[in-house]
């Protein structure tokens, strides 16, 4: 099949890659010219495990192809999927500019019959929208259809996420699409739900809300169990061998974050209160989320006294392990109330030290983990990379003026640490 996508960052460089790897021939579109460049001169913009060999492998065997031209795209794909960002504004809502920019560029180019996916996440009724808007400015009065394909794939996992999906979810109405978005999806063997347009855009806001919901209840339990002398992992533990509850998405910690959550979720709440619905549980989500960080800011307060002046070694700068992107990272908001107090913060990260330093150039980058520990007067441990665990957490002591550690990822032994004779403050527990 031969598909393009509108937009080359995380979900369309990811999804292009994938599909180009199972055997159709994908064109990866965006505007941003200096991205292009870069993916045409074989260098990939952000980090995300396999992707760029797979990009290699498939520009290599000739199914992947850059370009700026959505005229390009148009013209050779039967299936042009949409993946462009959809921010939010400032009151949560979504910026629809981009989506709608882009349905009038397919709309100007449009000749024959295509498929235009929308995969980005979208308010509920966005399909309708950019049904009207292309057929509006569809000049040769081309035959299309609009569909709706959200996608699920978590960052740091991505590949595995595109090439073995729990599901795919099509949202549309007309046989002829549901044809052909069969046709892309054949290969994968996953469960494929088929529903009306204005489902499908719902159950992305709607998965990603409840996921989020999971980790605001264990990271409200976490309070609990502080308050009680109780286990947080131990809880979570003996609620996810439920099979009903499951295991996943019940680590507590500093709260999440990243380009998905806060601003999905901001967002159902306004598009549900749009929609006459006043989403009280989900704001409520948000608000323990936003504490979560508060109360960990409280507990480094309560042990350092004073921040100003403290030398605070950051581990961790990505929203969670396995990427380099900084979106929304709760360890950069850590990092920004830490420096705004006058500590002085030297950080590691294994992958996202660049791009933070494009946003917070005043932080001091170590280059190794153990660096961080230099005359440290605690170590704060933001984002759960798995190599953090394995450190030589007695050299690491040996550096510090005082061994104290906050580990926001409950990823360290609280009681290993503190025969090692560290101060150890984690996460309900
Ligand atoms: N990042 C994720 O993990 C993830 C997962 C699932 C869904 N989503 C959703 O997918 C959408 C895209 O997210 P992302 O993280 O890939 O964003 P991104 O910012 O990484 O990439 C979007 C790309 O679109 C390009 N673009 C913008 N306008 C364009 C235009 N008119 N023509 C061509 N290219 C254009 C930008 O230059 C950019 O490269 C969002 O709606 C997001 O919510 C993201
Ligand atoms: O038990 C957990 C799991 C995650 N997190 C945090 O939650 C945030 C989001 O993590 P994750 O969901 O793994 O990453 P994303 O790449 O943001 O993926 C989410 O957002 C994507 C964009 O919409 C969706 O496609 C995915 O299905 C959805 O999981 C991060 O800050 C994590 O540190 C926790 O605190 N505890």
């Amino acid at each position: 099949m031969k598909i393009s996508i509108i937009g080359s960052g995380y979900v369309g460089l990811t999804t292009g890659a994938c599909f180009a790897d199972i055997g159709h021939e994908v064109i990866c579109i965006d505007n941003d010219s200096n991205k292009i460049k870069s993916l045409l001169a074989g260098n990939i913009p952000i980090y995300e495990p396999g992707l760029e060999e797979l990009v290699q492998k498939n520009v290599k065997k000739g199914t992947l192809h850059f370009t700026e031209s959505i005229e390009e795209g148009v013209e050779k794909s039967l299936v042009i999927f949409i993946a462009v960002p959809t921010p939010p504004l400032e009151d949560g809502s979504v910026d629809m500019t981009y989506i709608e920019k882009v349905a009038r560029q397919i709309a100007a180019v449009l000749k024959d019959y295509r498929v235009i996916v929308d995969k980005s996440t979208v308010p509920v009724k966005t399909g309708e929208k950019v049904y009207q808007t292309i057929k509006r400015y569809n000049s040769h009065n081309s035959e299309f259809d609009v569909v709706s394909n959200p996608e699920f794939l978590r960052e740091g996992v991505a590949i595995h996420d595109l090439l073995y999906p729990d599901r795919v979810v099509i949202g549309a109405t007309s046989e002829r699409a549901i044809k052909i978005m069969k046709e892309v999806y054949a290969p994968f063997k996953a469960p494929i739900l088929i529903t009306d347009l204005n489902s499908a855009e719902l159950i992305k806001h709607a998965s990603n809300s409840f996921l989020a919901l999971k980790i605001s209840y264990i990271n409200a339990l976490s309070r609990i169990c502080e308050a009680a002398g109780a286990n947080v992992q131990m809880v979570a533990e003996g609620m996810g061998l439920d099979h009903r509850i499951g295991k996943h998405f019940l680590k507590a910690g500093i709260g999440w974050g990243g380009s998905c959550f806060p601003k999905d979720v901001a967002a159902f709440i306004k598009i549900s209160q749009e929609l006459g619905y006043d989403f009280k549980l989900l704001k409520e989500v948000s608000q323990i989320n936003n504490d979560q960080k508060e109360i960990f800011l409280r507990k480094i307060r309560n042990v350092l006294w004073v921040l100003k002046d403290k030398r605070i070694g950051l581990l961790g700068l990505a929203f969670k392990n396995n990427t380099d992107d900084v979106r929304c990272s709760v360890a950069m908001d850590l990092a920004r109330v830490f420096l705004k107090e006058g500590a002085i913060v030297q950080a590691y990260d294994p992958k996202a030290m660049r791009k933070a330093e494009e946003v917070l150039p005043s932080i001091h980058y170590c280059s190794s983990a153990l660096d961080v520990a230099e005359e440290a007067d605690c170590i704060v441990i933001a984002t759960e990379w798995e190599e953090f665990i394995n450190l030589d957490w007695k050299s690491m002591k040996s550096k510090m003026i005082s061994p104290i550690i906050f580990d926001g990822r409950n990823l360290l032994d609280k009681k290993k640490m503190i025969e090692m004779g560290y101060h150890y403050v984690g996460v309900g527990n």
